[in-house]
């Protein structure tokens, strides 16, 4: 123990030697000064602080927004990831949302700090602005993570390509699909200027659960566009293009829209809808199409409808030169497979059409269209999920007349949208049930009439064939003439 008397003695000890110290040290300063040239005092200097400075045990990486003069994903993953990591102690926020979007977008202010933990370390992350230089250069801005040294492999190896794949996950669940088409070719609403395509936000609640089709071929497509969308890796190896073809046919209001809608919810991909009669050559076309984005179907409505389609093999030279700049069926589908040859990743194309036995075989061909869906009138698996969507009725012993209609849909030919149609004629499901039975009974018989009449056309035409056969030409116009009076007269009846 030291008595009060040494403990001042020895302060004062101490106060004169850093005293001395100080002053020799000014002196060797001010000889120093005098003595060696700047440029040389500095690089002493700083060798000096260098050496005798604590080591630090950070490790600060600066992410820039841009990497020469392309934006820097780093930065931009590390923007959408910090909103998710907001604290109740951060004290200022920049808060925005424009016209389209459905939610709110959160980014913190400069100077402002986040912490992080990523299993058990800890980082800090730093929003940082620094002004323009000049006039001429803009203000750069950056994100500065620190965190200890030791962690820099773990940091590389593991907690950058998580904040990587965080940010992808949560802008996908963000993301709101758009339907492009070229209505409006000067640019989308969000004035980004998308030259040759118009966006609007797809607001088609289509999906996979609201549509009305036999559960197995549902499954089945679904689990398809799964595997399309897993394979990257599968596609690289066996050297095809990483892209998947549907052909969607069946009578108008079964469905093929609704379930390219659907199809567009499920995966978030963009739809391209494309009108080719709006498309007068194969250049125009390519223009067109090598402005859409990957990750999206590109859909062509009708096919059967859209484009002459020519057999080019059987055309003379004229021909050939006339037609060389139109576009033609064919030329579409072998510049659809160059252009996916050649650049695009996860492209989805979709042809509809009313009537598949219309198409040019080279649309049929194996390989083109990966995938045909049948889109069939309702069938009563089909009635069981527009009952449960539009009146919450799930089940047969729901209602008295369910039996009855799932008998009546599955012996007539009527499309999911008709039925839909009768269902939301009330929310009294005893009126909206009773109105689809009269409906449907009306259909059936309908159908039964134009089946007979088509049965009595033929069995004429065979009678006609007969009598032609015998040479007696004026029987048959007799035949002909007694029948049809026959069917005109019963239809009148009805
Ligand atoms: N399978 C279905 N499931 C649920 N609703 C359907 C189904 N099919 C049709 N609908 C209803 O009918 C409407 C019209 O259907 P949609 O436009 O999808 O038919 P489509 O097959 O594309 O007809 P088109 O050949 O005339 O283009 C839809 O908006 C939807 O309300
Ligand atoms: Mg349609």
């Amino acid at each position: 123990m030291f008595t009060p008397n040494e403990i001042s003695t020895s302060a004062s000890t101490l106060f004169s030697a850093y005293a001395s110290l100080a002053a020799s040290m000014m002196l060797v300063r001010s000889m120093a000064n005098e003595l060696i040239p700047p440029q040389l005092r500095s690089y002493l200097f700083s060798a000096f602080s260098y050496f005798f400075t604590p080591l630090s045990s950070t490790l600060t990486l600066v992410i820039d927004e841009h990497c020469s003069m392309v934006r820097n994903q780093v930065y931009d993953a590390a923007e959408v990831y910090l909103r998710t990591k907001i604290s109740p102690n951060t004290d200022c926020l920049h808060v925005s949302k424009t016209q389209r979007q459905k939610h709110l977008d959160f980014a913190i202010e400069k100077g402002e700090e986040i912490t992080d933990t990523f299993e058990n370390l800890q980082l800090i992350w730093r929003f940082v602005c620094t002004e323009p230089k000049n006039q001429y250069s803009s203000e750069r801005r950056c994100y500065e993570l620190v965190f200890n040294k030791k962690f820099k492999d773990k940091v590389f190896d593991s907690y950058l390509p998580y904040v990587l794949l965080r940010a992808k996950a949560i802008l996908e669940e963000q993301k709101e699909v758009k339907l492009y088409n070229r209505d409006c070719p000067y640019g989308d609403e969000d004035g980004s200027g998308g030259g040759m395509w118009g966006s609007i936000n797809l607001e088609h609640p289509s999906t996979f659960d609201t549509l009305a089709m036999d559960p197995e071929l549902k499954k089945f497509i679904i689990d398809d566009l799964d595997r399309f969308v897993r394979r990257k890796e599968f596609y690289r190896k066996v050297g095809k293009a990483w892209k998947r073809g549907y052909l969607l046919y069946g009578p108008p209001g079964t469905g093929k829209s609704s379930l390219i809608a659907a199809m567009a919810n499920y995966l978030k991909f963009d739809i391209y809808d494309l009108e080719l009669t709006s498309i007068f050559s194969n250049s125009d076309l390519r223009r067109v199409l090598l402005s859409t984005n990957n990750r999206s179907i590109l859909v062509i409505e009708d096919i059967d409808c859209s484009v002459e389609i020519q057999d080019r093999q059987n055309q003379g030279d004229e021909y050939q030169v006339q037609t060389r700049s139109k576009l033609t069926l064919s030329g579409l589908l072998n510049f659809i497979d160059g252009l996916w040859s050649s650049c695009g990743d996860e492209r989805i194309i979709v042809f509809t059409t009313n009537h598949k036995d219309r198409l040019d075989p080279a649309l049929l061909r194996p390989g083109r269209m990966d995938v045909h869906i049948n889109m069939s009138y309702c069938t009563s698996r089909g009635f069981k999920i527009l009952a449960s969507n539009y009146l919450g009725l799930h089940h047969r012993s729901s209602h008295h007349l369910y039996g009855e209609i799932e008998g009546l849909i599955d012996s007539t030919e009527v499309t999911p949208a008709e039925v839909a149609e009768e269902l939301m004629k009330s929310d009294d499901a005893n009126v909206a049930f009773a109105g689809l039975v009269n409906f449907l009974k009306r259909k059936k018989a309908a159908t039964e009439e134009v089946k007979e009449e088509a049965g009595s056309d033929k069995n004429e035409d065979q009678e006609a064939k007969r009598l032609k056969t015998d040479g007696n030409v004026k029987k048959i116009r007799i035949v002909r003439n007694i029948r049809s009076r026959g069917v005109r007269g019963r239809t009148r009846g009805r």
